[in-house]
């Protein structure tokens, strides 16, 4: 970047439990060590921008079968400089938090660290957020998991509040978001019986209502406000306005669509509110990307995410292959060799089935969700018409909603049962006027007042938006020259010193390794010199070695001895001209 004034990025990809994170921090740490600036007042950037990790990782990161401090979101961090090479400010975007882990985890799994550090704060604090242990609620006691192996919880919430002071958030703010996450919490605790009139519901039993009651009080809420944002939900039809009954399921349902969207809109918070004091420089012309994104994933069942994930590699995928293929191509123009019969695969077909508008699954998932009735068979049931004949698409045998994208890493089939749910981004509109009107100004701007064009339109869809944030990073990557770490793991046990062969191999294909290297040999990967030419193969043809010959003569000479066809000279008048000393053709002699 220094020397040649270009801005680079750094592209960090593998599977779960690979190292990306752990790698992105070691880069950080370097970065901001190189470029990091004497501090003048208050907090260095640098300082900033590495104190955002533990922020992030405390909302962000969960234990999970693969990785017991799992990064459940994709990481962009752009870090700015001026003239002098000296770090000027940063930027953090960030992609899809699994959103559902917040109300759903499995065994062995937790849910974000957040809630459990919570859990275990100092009395006072636990007094002031009004929790108790972490077994305690449902959101966390779904797993037999809570307490980490090597993961102090208490020491960690004492770190993650120091952390969060250097990025900027004020105590006051530290308050808030912890209430905030106590909520949660006891939202999560409340269940739903059978309310007074027929179809309604109601809190079960006086547990319940009083996990209601502290939920709006952390809220800063009415309590019977929010008890019917649970339990009723009103339909709009033709101007009119009827209030109906939601059933205990349903209640439930209402439930965790609230704490889903609270937190996603709390993670959100924090992250805007990392970039805005860090700060960004208008100035700066040069910057140094990382990106810390999920790699490739084909599990037993695949859902919305895998498929957004599975996109994103995709497109980085044709990024890479762009980047190698323009680099190869530049070298070949240069040294005026003829490439054009060189066939390169490209990606384009897979992601045309995904994202092209109109006609893309997107776009179709979609038209799906705006149609009243639909299901995730209608949406399936389309796709299946829709794409009956292309290439990289087919239906499993014995399936009735399931779907096979053929992508360049292997196959995955797809589970539609969520899809339609997924797709869907927006905040129960009972739910966004109850939290707009918190007494908390913190919460209140969690739930900005909703613009009247915006009321009219009818969803805002995760996969549509998520496209976009793709496209724009992209474009962010395309200005930069770009590097690659691919991590590796070497074993599914979370333990060091064990290697496990057909693992290692299964991720060189799915991180696209082996496809770099075909398209490597797809051009002219071996380069040498005249001189190394012939000094390596003068051996075939000693002949070649006479005196006078010049080292072109001599190559020509030792590749039609071998009957090497179809070579190519390159610019002969960039080659030097010859000047191999007769003692080193005595070797071969
Ligand atoms: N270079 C390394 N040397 C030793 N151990 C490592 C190294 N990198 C990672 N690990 C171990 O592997 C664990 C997982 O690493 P990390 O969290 O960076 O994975 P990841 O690829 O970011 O996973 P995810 O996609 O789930 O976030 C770390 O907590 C650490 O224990």
């Amino acid at each position: 970047m220094i020397n040649d004034r270009i801005s680079q990025a750094i592209l960090v990809s593998g599977e779960s439990g690979a190292g990306k994170t752990e790698s992105t921090k070691s880069l950080m740490q370097y970065l901001a060590f190189m470029g990091g600036k004497a501090k003048a007042e208050g907090r260095s950037v640098q300082e900033q921008i590495l104190e955002s990790n533990p922020v992030l990782e405390a909302f962000g990161n969960a234990k999970t079968v693969r990785n017991n401090n799992s990064s459940r979101f994709g990481k962009f961090v752009e870090i700015q400089f001026d003239q002098y090479g000296k770090i000027s400010g940063a930027a953090i975007r960030t992609y899809l938090l699994e959103r559902s882990r917040v109300c759903q985890i499995s065994d062995p799994e937790r849910n974000y660290h957040c809630f459990y550090m919570l859990c275990a704060s100092p009395p006072e604090d636990r007094d002031k957020f009004k929790v108790g242990e972490a077994k305690t609620f449902h959101y966390l006691n779904q797993s037999n998991c809570i307490d980490l192996n090597g993961f102090d919880d208490s020491k960690e919430y004492i770190e993650t509040r120091r952390a969060m002071g250097i990025v900027g958030m004020s105590n006051d703010e530290q308050d808030a978001i912890f209430k905030v996450v106590a909520a949660i919490l006891h939202l999560g605790n409340i269940e739903f019986g059978e309310g007074s009139e027929p179809d309604s519901s109601a809190p079960k039993d006086d547990k319940s209502k009083f996990h209601l009651k502290t939920a709006a009080e952390l809220f800063m809420c009415d309590a019977k406000g929010l008890e019917e944002s649970l339990c009723k939900r009103v339909m709009a039809t033709r101007g009119e306005s009827i209030t109906k009954n939601l059933d205990a399921k349903g209640a439930a349902l209402s439930r965790d669509a609230l704490s889903r969207i609270v937190y996603s809109r709390l993670f959100d918070w924090l992250v805007n509110k990392i970039n805005s004091s860090i700060g960004q420089d208008p100035d700066s012309k040069i910057l140094i990307g990382v990106l810390d994104i999920y790699g490739f994933e084909s599990f037993k069942t695949n859902s919305f995410e895998q498929f957004c994930i599975n996109l994103t590699n995709e497109k980085l995928q044709q990024h890479f292959n762009q980047h190698v293929f323009k680099m190869e191509q530049e070298e070949y123009t240069k040294e005026e060799i003829d490439w054009s019969y060189i066939q390169f695969v490209d990606n384009q077909e897979i992601l045309d089935l995904i994202e092209k508008k109109p006609g893309g699954i997107i776009a179709l998932l979609d038209e799906t969700c705006m149609l009243r009735n639909s299901t995730h068979e209608t949406f399936a049931e389309k796709l299946y018409q829709k794409y009956k004949d292309n290439p990289h698409f087919s239906k499993p045998k014995f399936s009735r909603s399931d779907f096979t994208v053929h992508h360049y890493a292997g196959n995955v089939t797809y589970q539609t049962d969520l899809f339609l749910d997924k797709n869907i981004d927006y905040a129960v509109n009972e739910h966004q006027i109850l939290l707009n009107a918190s007494k908390c100004p913190f919460v209140s701007s969690l739930f900005p007042p909703v613009e009247e064009a915006a009321k009219n339109t009818k969803f805002t869809s995760i996969g549509s938006s998520f496209k976009q944030q793709l496209q724009s990073l992209l474009e962010t990557l395309s200005a930069t020259e770009p590097h690659y770490i691919r991590c590796i793991k070497p074993n599914n046990v979370l333990k060091p010193a064990i290697f496990e062969n057909s693992n290692v191999l299964q991720q060189l294909r799915c991180g696209g390794v082996l496809e770099a290297i075909r398209i490597s040999c797809l051009g002219y990967p071996t380069r040498r010199t005249f001189y190394e030419f012939v000094n390596r193969f003068g051996i075939l043809h000693p002949k070649a070695l006479s005196k006078g010959n010049t080292e072109i003569t001599s190559t020509k000479m030792i590749l039609e001895k071998a009957n090497l066809v179809g070579y190519q000279f390159g610019n002969l008048k960039r080659v030097p001209q010859f000047t191999t000393s007769p003692s080193d053709f005595e070797f071969y002699r």
